[in-house]
């Protein structure tokens, strides 16, 4: 379906940046659940725009759980989220509206949807919407974390300032997941924040902006989660984390860099520490698109923000004569710390519609292993 995803989990998305509110839908969730408000409030507050490395456009994002919730429990039907915007500037879009602006998705929404789509502050393409589906993504945390699951990401990369990487060793990356989820500005190596602040400011003062890598890992994943095929764990996630604006790449366990080693280099041997376990993590806790039970690893590319203050090289969509572009309004000089809450909340959705379609299966099979 177009603005859903999900088979035993689903979420629907709908609204506008610039509309009166915006939305999401999450069906399938089972009763009963104790929703933790204030869990969704932190997570919230993560994305939020703060300061000068981000937009100008402040919003309180306060979630309204309009069904599907009664009594501080879900009520295992359909859960509406709504978050209203409260803090848009449209006319900023009103003189430059036939100027397609590079890289953003005026062109493309021009064509999808004939001229009617509402351009305003980037209409239903926006960054704005993922406010819903960090929402969304902290329910199905809750729900992750009763399993004892935990997800968390740190900047990798911003421009050319590069964060240490996630630890290989179990407990210390449980510690790191753990500092991460404090963090504003979630950097393992916080010398390394001023610096990338900085660039960050910079490209801003330039009118320009900046893009980076967000590495995500998840932790105590269980094993035989998956589908071989179209619903590999890598299917499922890269899905939804290419679903949010202005993510360009995924990658998971080595990925690209697999090209540079040999199968002795990328194997992980196997070996049994009270349960099965891989010596190294080059896979990235995924075979066959299922889960083996280590850490999966995932790395995300955010491209530099689109609206950029320089003067740019563009048509005007009804005349088609090339113009110049001056954007007006108020966006963000890079993504990547608001975004990447928004990546741990889409693989949250993701695995936990696929550990439900496990859980479904499983209880239909009463054990039936093969002795
Ligand atoms: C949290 C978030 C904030 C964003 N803020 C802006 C912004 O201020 N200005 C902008 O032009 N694009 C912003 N974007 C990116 C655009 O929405 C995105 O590049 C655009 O919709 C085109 O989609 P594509 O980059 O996936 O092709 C943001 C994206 C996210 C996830
Ligand atoms: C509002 C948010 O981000 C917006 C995402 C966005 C875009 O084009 O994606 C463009 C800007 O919108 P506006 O021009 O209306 O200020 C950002 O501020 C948000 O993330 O909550």
């Amino acid at each position: 379906m177009k603005n859903t995803f999900g088979n035993q989990l689903s979420v629907t998305i709908f609204g506008e940046s610039h509309g009166d509110c915006i939305g999401a839908v999450m069906d399938g969730l089972a009763p009963g659940i104790a929703l933790d408000l204030d869990f969704i409030k932190q997570q919230m507050e993560k994305r939020k725009a703060k300061g000068n490395i981000s937009t100008q456009r402040k919003e309180a994002d306060e979630i309204h759980i309009v069904s599907g919730y009664f009594e501080g429990y879900t009520t295992g039907t359909p859960l509406t989220i709504l978050i209203e915007n409260t803090n848009t500037r449209s006319h900023d879009y009103e003189k430059t509206k036939n100027r397609l602006r590079p890289s953003h998705a005026d062109y493309t929404a021009d064509i999808k949807y004939l001229g009617y789509q509402d351009y305003r502050g980037g209409g239903h393409f926006s960054g704005r919407l993922t406010a819903v589906l960090v929402a969304a993504g902290a329910i199905a945390m809750q729900v992750l974390k009763e399993k004892g699951i935990l997800i968390g990401s740190h900047i990798l990369q911003c421009h050319h300032i590069k964060d240490d990487k996630f630890s290989t060793k179990e407990d210390i990356l449980e510690e790191q997941i753990s500092q991460m989820n404090q963090c504003d500005f979630a950097l393992l190596n916080q010398k390394k924040a001023e610096e990338m602040r900085k660039v960050i400011e910079e490209a801003a003062m330039q009118g320009d902006s900046v893009g980076g890598i967000i590495e995500t890992c998840v932790l105590h994943m269980p094993e035989g989660i998956g589908e071989p095929f179209f619903d590999s764990i890598e299917s499922h996630i890269s899905h939804l984390l290419f679903s949010v604006p202005a993510v360009k790449g995924v990658e998971f366990g080595e990925g690209f860099d697999f090209a540079k080693l040999y199968g002795s280099e990328a194997n992980d041997a196997i070996l049994f520490d009270g349960k099965v376990k891989t010596a190294t993590n080059h896979n990235g806790g995924i075979n066959g698109g299922i889960s083996n039970g280590m850490p999966i690893c995932i790395r995300s590319v955010i491209k530099p923000t689109p609206s950029i203050y320089k003067q740019q090289d563009t048509i005007d969509k009804e005349t088609h004569e090339p113009v110049k572009l001056q954007i007006q309004g108020r966006h963000d000089p890079a993504i990547i710390h608001r975004a990447r809450v928004v990546i741990d909340s889409m693989v949250a959705i993701g695995l936990l519609d696929l550990i439900m379609e496990r859980e479904s299966t499983l209880s239909m099979l009463h054990n039936r292993k093969r002795k």
